[in-house]
């Protein structure tokens, strides 16, 4: 068995580098401003080209953006997958995914079980599901280091492939991937030194974690 590891938030070639090396299969890109992890489409593409040919596949993270926003980001950096990490609701998934032609994983904030109903509808339409913590009223959609009950995922399954999110560093991950059943893995902030700055040894770590809590 396998889990998949995408790490979010990179902003240095050198996060990029250890992601590559450490196996991760996506790294993920923040295109929101009030985010500490916020980069422009043309940076993103550069970090990609800096980490050579063999990479992850980029991950665009967008927040209830525009066409023409997404237009801007699909059309400079080409990513292979998009994620909606706002309030869009499944129609917006829908149209996203039509009228780009590029795979969505919706990102769904889990606080209870009722979150999981929703989740359903997202599962319909949307590629992958990421299931993160609920931000804090007035705070960042994601990225916040805020983890849930990962009990609420175990023995759950979904249509489509997802991925455990919030919260998540080197020491809880082995935990985490086997109470949820997880099937592939996020992070953010447990791989920085502080907001918005990525830790190569950090990111090495975490994917060895994920890797030696794996059957
Ligand atoms: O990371 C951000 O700054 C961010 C801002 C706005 C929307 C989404 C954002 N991140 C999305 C992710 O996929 C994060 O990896 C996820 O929320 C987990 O973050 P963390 O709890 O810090 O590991």
């Amino acid at each position: 068995m396998t889990v998949d590891v995408k790490i979010c938030g990179c902003t240095t070639p050198e996060a990029v580098a250890a992601a590559r090396d450490a196996g991760a299969m996506f790294v993920g890109f923040v295109f929101y401003p009030p985010s500490p992890r916020n980069v422009s489409p043309a940076r993103a593409r550069e970090l990609m080209a800096e980490a050579g040919a063999i990479a992850p596949l980029s991950v665009a993270v967008v927040v209830d953006a525009d066409d023409e926003t997404l237009a801007g980001i699909v059309d400079t950096l080409a990513p292979p997958l998009l994620q909606l990490h706002g309030e869009e609701p499944p129609e917006r998934v829908a149209d996203v995914r039509a009228r780009f032609g590029l795979p969505v994983m919706k990102a769904v904030s889990i606080g209870g079980e009722a979150d999981l109903a929703r989740a359903d509808g997202y599962a319909e339409v949307a590629d992958r599901l990421l299931f993160d913590a609920k931000p804090q009223p007035g705070g960042l959609p994601g990225g916040n280091a805020r983890s849930f009950d990962w009990k609420l995922l175990g023995g759950r399954s979904w249509a489509k492939p997802w991925l455990l999110s919030g919260g998540l560093n080197a020491d809880t991950v082995g935990e985490a991937i086997a109470t949820a059943h997880a099937p592939g893995v996020d992070v953010s902030s447990g791989v920085e030194s502080e907001p918005g700055v990525k830790d190569p040894a950090k990111i090495r770590e975490f994917c060895a974690a994920v890797r030696d809590n794996v059957a």
